[in-house]
C-alpha cells in the first residue's frame, strides 16, 4: 500500500514548534546554508514522524542503524501512539516529496527530572541519514534541528551516546567531551522478558503488593 493512500495520518508531535528554529546560533556551520524550514531543495522536508511512514520506509531507515526485527504496522502503531500519549518523544524525520520516502530521522526524548528543580534533560536518540543521501550536511540537519527543539522545549542539556568514529561528527554541531564526564556504560540483557508495566492505576495493568510497613 503506498503512503499516499492514507487518509487520515497523525503527526507524534505539532509541526509548528519546528518553526523558525534558532540555526544561526548553532555551533553547527552549513555550506550552503540551510535550515529545518529551509533544508536546501524544494523536494526535501522535515517535519515530525507520522503514522504513514510506516509505508514510506521508515523502519527501513533505522535498519541502517541497528537492528530492527520484524515490526508489524499494528506493533508500529501501537509504539507511535504510546509516544505521542507521553508527549516526551520528538522523532524528527527528512522526507524526499519527490520519491515520499523517509531518508533521515533522529529523536529527541524528554528526561523529566527532580534534580535542578524538576528540570528536563534531553537524550538525542536514533540518528541516520540514508546511505545514498550522506555527505550533504542531512545529517548535521536533522540532529542540529532536534538538539534546537531541546532548547526550544526548555532543556538544560542534550546528551548522546556514539561510536568513537562518530566524535568528530558531533564535535562539529557542538556536542563536547566533558573531562571526567564522558563514559557510557550498559548491561544488556540477553533475553528480555515481557514488559511488564510499572504504571498500576489501571485496572487491566498488573498491580504490585504494597508494603504495609
Ligand atoms: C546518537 C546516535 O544515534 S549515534 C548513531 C549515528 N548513526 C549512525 O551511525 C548510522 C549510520 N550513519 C549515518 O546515518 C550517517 O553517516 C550520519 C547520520 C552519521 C551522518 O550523516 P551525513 O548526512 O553523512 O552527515 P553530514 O553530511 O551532515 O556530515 C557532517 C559532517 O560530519 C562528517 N561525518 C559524517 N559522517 C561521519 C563519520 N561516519 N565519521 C566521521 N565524520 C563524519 C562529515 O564529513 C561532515 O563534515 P564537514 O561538516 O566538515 O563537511
Amino acid at each position: 500500500m503506498g503512503a499516499s493512500n492514507i487518509e487520515q495520518e497523525l503527526s507524534l508531535y505539532n509541526s509548528s514548534i519546528l518553526a523558525n528554529l534558532n540555526f544561526a546560533g548553532s555551533p553547527a556551520t552549513f555550506n550552503p546554508s540551510i535550515s529545518a524550514d529551509n533544508p536546501g531543495e524544494p523536494w526535501l522536508k522535515v517535519r515530525p514522524l507520522q503514522t504513514g511512514d510506516f509505508h514510506r520506509g521508515f523502519l527501513q531507515i533505522l535498519s541502517q542503524l541497528t537492528a530492527v526485527g520484524n515490526v508489524s504496522l499494528a506493533q508500529f502503531l501501537n509504539r507511535f501512539a504510546q509516544m505521542r500519549a507521553s508527549g516526551d518523544y520528538f522523532v524528527t524525520v527528512i522526507v524526499d516529496t519527490r520519491s515520499d520516502k523517509i531518508i533521515g530521522s533522529a529523536t529527541l526524548v524528554l528526561e523529566h527530572k527532580f534534580i535542578h528543580g524538576c528540570s528536563v534533560r534531553g537524550r538525542l536518540e536514533d540518528v541516520v541519514v540514508d546511505d545514498t543521501y550522506r555527505g550533504k550536511q542531512l545529517g548535521k540537519l536533522i540532529v542540529v534541528t532536534v538538539s534546537l527543539l531541546a532548547q526550544r522545549l526548555g532543556c538544560y542539556k542534550m546528551s548522546l551516546d556514539c561510536k568513537d568514529k562518530l566524535i568528530p561528527f558531533y564535535k562539529s554541531i557542538g556536542y563536547v567531551l566533558e573531562p571526567g564526564n564522558s563514559n557510557t556504560m550498559n548491561i544488556r540483557y540477553e533475553q528480555p522478558s515481557a514488559a511488564v508495566s510499572a504504571n498500576h492505576t489501571s485496572g487491566s495493568e498488573p498491580t504490585l503488593p504494597i508494603d504495609p510497613s
